[in-house]
């Protein structure tokens, strides 16, 4: 028997603002802190219902990622540790709208549509990121959580993707890991040092000098420290940024260093030495370094993406193993990146529109799938027939000592990788094993094929759902006459593309270029914000030529 009285009641303490309207996007529900309290009661009720419904552990994070310090947000965690099924943030967001008075039926609604039975009792994961309202938001989650009579662990401070690791773990009776930090740190470290110890230790850091990470005073910089331990000094780190005195993500982390294309506040640049910036919530990672006369090089999702595909290639031609790799991009992957996998590398290259669930799913298509968003989430997942085929391989008695020492590599390379999502320490730990392994510097790793300048503006619109896309977004279809002009800007400058797309997590039309020079790619990101200002709505101030 449920008793919704405890929810009714409960809901009391989690009131809903009359007349807030939310919606969970691309990354759940984010907003400003103050207006998330009753959100989190909600989804603990949700995620209670989705647990009972797949009869599995579901997840549930507090965060809101690279967002300043006085934002928070929430996403679900499906049961293999993906984010939660679409059909299911439609009732999320049916729920969190609900008025006070109506929030029971709306519960039972859910209930009823997906014919729930809610006899057994569920079990929802919690863990929440750094910022100051995130501790008492999760309560808020556990509340909803308790008052239909369900379980709950609080994991307390976690990273995003250790926190849909656990979820995975938990469902998968330990096949995938153990459902603990230890049993996180423990795998990936294990891998970590199985592969690097095949590396002699004149090259194991390639440069000569330690990594120098940029935790975004988040939740990363903590969960290095505690990890660190477990490596074995086996990798030799540096960590700037790590939350005991500087604000969540301000001038630097991540996305800070991705759109500003400079480096982060508070890392000691050295010229020549590799340095890299996670995300607030560690689920995604960029590398950087400064040339000898000061200039900012960095190394994105798409360098990553590039990096990784080609050492898993090469191992599996060494392995002697037939399987289908793919890379999964979407519009925003720098055009050279992309044609430096399809022509050089000869690799499958997808593209996909924006949001991680998106890429995820496209590389479930192959048996191994390695996508990346250029603003470094990212992540690769194999499936289970090309994991049994390494793991077979990777034991067969019968081999040349060169193909088995491939198959144990690509084994080792399956365990480093948290296949869950994108996790800025399993990726930093997976290009530093990589860089070792192929003995690149952060130079060389760059040399591999050169970027295309490129720019990202943002443009202000009345409503920014005039704009429609289609074609992986990389073309609009609405409003009428926007793609003709962008097609006549874009015609005017040599290697040049753009598109536009309106934004899933804040209100304005995103505009993408890239170009021969900066200066190129400048000018033609300016021409097409003032074509979607003046075709589509733009309010406020007229877009301005960049300087
Ligand atoms: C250009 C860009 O970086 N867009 C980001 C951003 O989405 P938008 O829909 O562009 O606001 O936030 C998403 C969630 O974090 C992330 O998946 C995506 O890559
Ligand atoms: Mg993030």
């Amino acid at each position: 028997m449920v008793h919704f009285e405890g929810v009714s009641l409960k809901s009391l303490l989690h009131p809903k603002p009359a007349g807030l309207v939310l919606q969970y996007g691309t990354a759940g529900f984010r907003t400003t802190a103050r207006h998330l309290d009753h959100v989190m009661f909600r989804m603990g009720l949700l995620a209670a219902l989705r647990a009972k419904k797949t009869m599995s552990t579901i997840g549930v994070m507090v965060t809101a990622s690279h967002n300043p310090e006085e934002d928070n947000g929430v996403k679900l965690i499906d049961p293999m540790g993906e984010m939660v099924a679409v059909a299911w943030e439609s009732y999320a967001t049916q729920l969190t709208n609900a008025e006070q008075d109506a929030l029971l039926t709306t519960l039972k609604d859910i209930i009823k549509q997906e014919a729930i039975s809610m006899d057994k009792k569920a079990m929802v994961f919690v863990g929440r990121d750094t910022r100051l309202s995130s501790e008492d938001l999760s309560q808020a989650v556990l509340d909803g959580v308790s008052s239909l009579g369900d379980h709950s662990h609080d994991f307390g401070l976690v990273t995003t993707p250790q926190l849909h690791y656990l979820v995975r773990c938990q469902n998968t009776n330990g096949s995938y890991g153990n459902a603990s930090l230890e049993g996180y740190y423990q795998k990936l470290s294990q891998a970590f040092v199985q592969i690097t110890s095949k590396v002699n230790a004149v090259k194991l850091t390639t440069d000569q000098s330690p990594l120098r990470i940029d935790g975004a005073n988040g939740i990363g910089a903590l969960k290095m420290r505690e990890m660190e331990p477990f490596l074995q000094q086996r990798l030799s780190f540096n960590l700037y940024n790590d939350g005991t005195s500087g604000r969540l993500n301000h001038l630097c982390g991540a996305d800070y260093v991705k759109v500003q294309q400079r480096s982060p506040q508070g890392v000691e640049m050295v010229a020549g030495e590799r340095c890299c910036s996670f995300d607030g919530d560690a689920d995604r990672i960029v590398y950087y370094y400064h040339n000898p006369q000061g200039h900012f090089h960095l190394l994105d999702g798409d360098k990553i993406a590039t990096l990784i595909s080609t050492f898993i290639k090469e191992l599996l031609t060494q392995a002697g193993l037939n399987l289908q790799l793919a890379v999964v991009q979407t519009a925003y992957a720098n055009g050279s990146s992309t044609h430096f996998l399809q022509n050089n590398m000869k690799v499958i290259v997808e593209c996909v529109k924006t949001g991680v669930k998106h890429l995820h799913h496209a590389a479930q298509k192959f048996d191994i799938g390695v996508y990346f968003e250029a603003n470094g989430h990212g992540t690769v997942v194999f499936s289970d027939s090309a994991e049994e085929q390494i793991k077979g391989l990777a034991a067969d008695p019968s081999l040349t000592e060169d193909r088995k020492s491939a198959a144990q590599m690509l084994e080792d390379t399956v365990n480093l990788v948290n296949q869950t999502v994108g996790d800025a320490i399993s990726d930093m730990l997976l290009i530093e094993a990589v860089l070792a392994v192929r003995g690149l510097s952060v130079q060389q790793w760059d040399k591999i094929y050169t970027d295309l300048p490129n720019r990202q503006l943002k443009v202000k619109v009345a409503d920014r759902r005039a704009i429609d896309t289609t074609d992986a977004e990389r073309r609009a279809t609405s409003p009428a006459g926007l793609q003709e002009a962008i097609d006549g800007i874009v015609g005017k400058y040599s290697l040049s593309r753009s598109f536009v797309r309106p934004s899933g997590t804040e209100d304005v039309v995103r505009v993408y270029a890239e170009a021969d020079t900066q200066a190129n790619a400048d000018c033609l990101a300016y021409e097409v914000s003032l074509a979607v200002y003046h075709l589509a709505g733009g309010v406020g101030e007229e877009p301005k030529p960049l300087q």
